[in-house]
């Protein structure tokens, strides 16, 4: 299966299914707020439907009760990759794990991952409006620890924190990277972003490509084209 996860990152159903019949393939996508919110997870089963692996990114952060019950339930949603923010600590993440253990279906639960720092914050953004006056990156090296001893199976992070990931929590502990651009995009509102080609060479598991793809004047061949490199193709 595919490294590649797609951002459906879509206002409506039309551009979903236009974009998804571009493909003769399962792959792998990331349902986010922006359809869930619209669409409810209605749209969560007809995508499972039609095969393609899913990333359910709605970012848990509430007490530990309410992320557990809520994990619950999207554990019945038989959804591949489930997610969090780990700022909401150790005894949120360990009962996120518990509900996803109760709402598995035939015993096994989605991986769970934890994001660490969003790709869209800057080392200023967090000293000067979260008031974390340390070094991004050993922050972000911190949260994974904290995610890996509460049991989650990676963490959501920018390429860049990737290797010293897998250096501080395993090979086998997950490292899913959004903040991908091509050499010639915008960054749009990202901050951490780097090349395809890097997130190989640094090791991500999984990259998250939204815009780069859906927007992209030929969305199957970018696709085609990152997933090459990817594979080191
Ligand atoms: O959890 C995520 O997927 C996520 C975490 C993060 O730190 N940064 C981040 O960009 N994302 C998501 O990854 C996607 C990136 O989209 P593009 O910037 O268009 O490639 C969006 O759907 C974001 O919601």
């Amino acid at each position: 299966m595919s490294k590649t996860i797609v951002a459906l990152d879509f206002s409506t159903r039309k551009e979903v299914y236009e974009f998804l019949l571009k493909f003769n393939e399962p792959i792998y996508v990331k349902i986010g707020m922006e359809l869930t919110y619209s669409f409810g997870f209605e749209i969560v089963r007809e995508i499972k439907a039609m095969g393609h692996k899913i990333f359910l990114d709605l970012k848990l952060h509430d007490i530990p009760n309410t992320v557990k019950q809520a994990m619950k339930n999207l554990a019945k949603l038989d959804v591949d990759i489930v997610n969090l923010h780990c700022a909401g600590g150790s005894t949120m993440m360990k009962a996120a794990i518990e509900g996803l253990h109760e709402g598995a279906v035939n015993g096994k639960r989605p991986l769970c991952i934890g994001v660490t720092q969003l790709t869209s914050t800057s080392q200023e953004a967090m000293e000067k409006e979260l008031l974390i006056e340390r070094d991004l990156k050993e922050v972000v090296i911190a949260y994974a620890k904290l995610a890996k001893e509460s049991g989650l199976d990676g963490v959501v992070c920018s390429v860049l924190e990737a290797k010293a990931i897998h250096e501080a929590c395993g090979e086998d502990f997950l490292t899913v990277t959004p903040g991908i651009r091509l050499a010639t995009d915008s960054k749009d509102d990202q901050k951490r972003v780097a090349t395809p080609e890097v997130a190989k060479e640094e090791g991500c598991d999984l990259i998250v490509v939204g815009r780069s793809i859906t927007k992209s004047a030929d969305p199957l061949a970018t696709y085609h084209q990152i997933e090459a490199v990817m594979e080191g193709k």
